[in-house]
């Protein structure tokens, strides 16, 4: 059985999985800090945490409870959202591939510590127990370095500002679940709370819409998306760095326009804020999508997945119908599911003697 940890800025999901890949249970730790909750398979209680460590310590005496102890596990296996410009493969958890997480800490402030705590804890806990990792990044590593550069000056590049994407193992997974059935040239749209999509030919991604950070592109449910620098820069002056990192990063998007990033409950609302949120997400997910095909040349399919993507059919209709210029085209349904990933790849490092 291994062990998949999907660390968030504010939960840790966990998931338990066979050889064959079979998913045995799934939990997790909501609101992390303050107030949460643990869910475990159906049960759920409300706990109090400090931090990343401390939920996983507690969510581990919750499996063992379940029937799970750790030692039960072959091996754990973990999602780590920013593998910079070195890290795009999957890899077994070693000391100097902690130390590249680590260095790449600057690119994901609010995510790579997370990742790297639950890495630490098992460690100390488990030191004999195999750790595997799956960067959110490693799928845009082969978008040529025309859909990569940013046009700034070179010094800058080789510091890491670039574009690298996100959602990586999203698409990763989608682009499984397709197996043979995979489109040539497919548009996939990952729309949760988060947005991004991906242009993938023949199986790899080859542009996406998020860029240096997760901020950019789709409009989200508390990210602006695309923004002119030059507005950046502005509204820093006036608000300081740390206030407008927080209004772009969690006090933007469907929240700014409808005052709530909840996109179910802006479909049942019938305000014309609401109404026009809906249609700004919608509009600039089909203007992202024209960028795309042209990065693909030509489009064979469309593949929706997230909590909005997989859920919410009104923003699927609304999408394809602003896309209607590259004519009628497939759409598919696709369960988003990193955990399956994450697992599946440390499943073929195992197999190859990792
Ligand atoms: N039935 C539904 N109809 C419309 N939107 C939905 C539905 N179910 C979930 N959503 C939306 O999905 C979004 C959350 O997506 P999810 O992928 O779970 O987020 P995260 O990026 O945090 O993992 C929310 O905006 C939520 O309202
Ligand atoms: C950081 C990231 O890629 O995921 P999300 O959009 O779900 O925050
Ligand atoms: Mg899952």
């Amino acid at each position: 059985m291994i062990l998949v940890l999907n660390a968030g800025s504010s939960s840790l999901k966990i998931e338990v999985f066979d050889a064959a890949l079979r998913s045995l249970i799934a939990g997790s730790v909501t609101n992390l800090g303050t107030a949460g909750a643990l869910k475990l398979g159906e049960a759920s209680t409300a706990i109090e945490t400090r931090d990343h460590a401390h939920a996983l310590a507690l969510m581990l005496a919750a499996l063992a409870e379940a029937g799970y102890p750790l030692a039960s596990f072959t091996a754990a296996a973990h999602r780590v959202v920013h593998g910079g410009a070195i890290l795009t493969q999957p890899a077994r958890v070693t000391d100097p591939i902690i130390k590249t997480i680590q260095s790449v800490i600057p690119l994901a402030p609010l995510h790579n510590p997370n990742n790297l705590a639950g890495i630490d804890a098992l460690r100390a806990t488990a030191p004999e127990m195999p750790q595997y990792c799956s960067f959110g990044t490693a799928f845009h590593a082969t978008n040529p370095d025309v859909a990569i550069r940013y046009a700034i000056p070179k010094t800058q590049h080789d510091a890491g500002i670039r574009r690298y994407g996100f959602h990586g193992l999203s698409y990763a997974n989608m682009v499984a679940d397709f197996g043979d059935a995979l489109p040539a040239r497919l548009l996939a749209f990952h729309l949760g709370n988060g947005a991004s999509l991906c242009a993938i030919r023949e199986g790899q991604s080859i542009a996406t819409s998020m860029g240096y950070s997760p901020l950019s592109g789709l409009t989200m449910g508390t990210r602006s998306g695309d923004i002119d620098g030059a507005a950046v820069l502005r509204m820093s002056k006036s608000l300081g760095e740390d206030e407008t990192d927080r209004m772009l990063n969690k006090n933007s998007g469907l929240k700014a326009l409808a005052g709530d990033n909840n996109m179910k409950t802006l479909l049942e609302r019938d305000d014309p804020e609401a109404r026009f949120a809906v249609e700004h997400f919608c509009y600039w997910a089909a203007r992202n999508a024209g960028s795309a095909i042209v990065a693909m040349g030509e489009v064979d399919a469309v593949a929706f997945t997230g909590g909005i993507g997989e859920n919410a059919a009104p923003i699927r209709d609304r999408i394809m119908d602003l896309l209607g210029c590259f004519g009628e085209l497939p759409v598919h349904v696709i369960t988003a599911d990193e955990e399956k990933q994450i697992a599946r790849d440390a499943l073929t490092l195992m197999a190859g003697g990792h």
